[in-house]
């Protein structure tokens, strides 16, 4: 494949930037990919996974020149890192990020980029349970959708990133931000909060089982504890910035979570039947359009 962009910095050295370092040095899609982290240790391990050319000490050095810069930090670090990069941004440069919320993301980034420099944000709907550089692999987006947010009516700037991400294997969506974090509120960002509380719950119970929850842990709940066991910090800021949406899934859940309850108390095994068959088609639906993910965590350490 061809360069798609001449210089590219990936901002934060972790899952997704290693994924994407990972994937355009296979497959030739930029002609120097510059890597920055906070620590000495993130930035040495970067290297020496060769996910990028090089790295610089701070934000301020590593966009310096480059056409494409990626900010791959948490969603609540979004506005810090865009403060440190806007002075020193090229004229006509590309500035994305990786944000699984994006209307906060938006409000906190753009101010701080000058006129001439293009936003364009993006979410690439694919992940695991690991972060840091360790945990990142070429392979992450392939067949997986990336969803573009453009501020801007359609560019040139959105399109070739596009591209980009279709490179990557991924397929491309654009999207109105406020819509993409209502969707996400009920596809990833509840189903994250239910798991957390779920395994919260056994953790608690363990003390009155001896330890049996562990033990005899069936596979629902072994599915539980990996999304469980998902980055503290940044689905904290998931939640922080997308609090109205996902407090009103959390309602309707709730309310859904009673007529169940209900159901149970009152044996109306007619219920339970019908809603746990309209759940099993939407499992085979997405099956059916090849988007399910344990594929993507198989042979990276977990049972399956
Ligand atoms: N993990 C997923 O499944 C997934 C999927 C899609 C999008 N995302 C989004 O991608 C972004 C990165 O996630 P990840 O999974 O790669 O995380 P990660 O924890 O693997 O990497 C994050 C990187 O950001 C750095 N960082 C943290 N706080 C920082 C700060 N205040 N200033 C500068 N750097 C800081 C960390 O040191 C690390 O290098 C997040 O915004 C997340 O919402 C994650
Ligand atoms: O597979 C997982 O571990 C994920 O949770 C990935 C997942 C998701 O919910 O699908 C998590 C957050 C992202 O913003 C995008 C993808």
């Amino acid at each position: 494949m061809s360069v798609i962009y001449h210089r590219v910095a990936l901002i934060g050295l972790g899952l997704i930037a290693g994924s994407m370092g990972l994937r355009m040095k296979r497959d030739g899609l930029a002609g120097e990919i510059v890597g920055t982290a906070r620590s000495a240790e993130t930035r040495a391990t970067a290297l020496d996974l060769g996910l990028c050319d090089r790295v610089t000490e701070t934000a301020a050095q590593a966009v310096r020149d480059a056409d494409l810069v990626v900010l791959c930090v948490p969603v609540g670090a979004m506005a810090e890192v865009a403060a440190d990069i806007g002075p020193h941004l090229k004229p006509g440069a590309t500035v994305s990020d990786v944000g699984s919320v994006k209307r906060a993301v938006i409000e906190a980034v753009a101010p701080h980029l000058p006129p001439g420099v293009h936003f364009v944000p993006a979410h690439p709907l694919a992940g695991t349970e690991h972060s840091g550089p360790t945990s990142g692999f070429a392979e992450l987006f392939d067949n997986r959708w990336c969803l573009l947010t453009p501020v801007n009516e359609a560019s040139d700037a959105t399109d070739r990133l596009a591209r980009l991400w279709r490179a990557m294997g991924s397929n491309v969506d654009t999207m109105e931000p406020d819509h993409h974090d209502r969707v996400l509120a009920v596809t990833s960002h509840a189903p994250h909060l239910i798991a957390y509380t779920m395994v919260g719950v056994a953790d608690d119970l363990r003390r009155v089982t001896d330890s049996e929850v562990i033990k005899y842990s069936a596979a629902g709940f072994r599915d539980f504890t990996r999304i469980a066991a998902s980055d503290p910090v940044m689905w904290r800021d998931v939640f922080l910035n997308n609090k109205d949406a996902t407090l009103e899934i959390l309602g309707r859940f709730t309310e859904e979570l009673f007529a169940l309850q209900r159901a149970i108390r009152k044996g109306d095994g007619d219920h339970l039947h019908d809603y746990f068959t309209r759940t099993r088609a939407i499992r085979r639906g997405i099956i059916e359009a090849g988007q399910d993910t344990d594929k993507a965590n198989f042979g990276r350490g977990d049972a399956p």
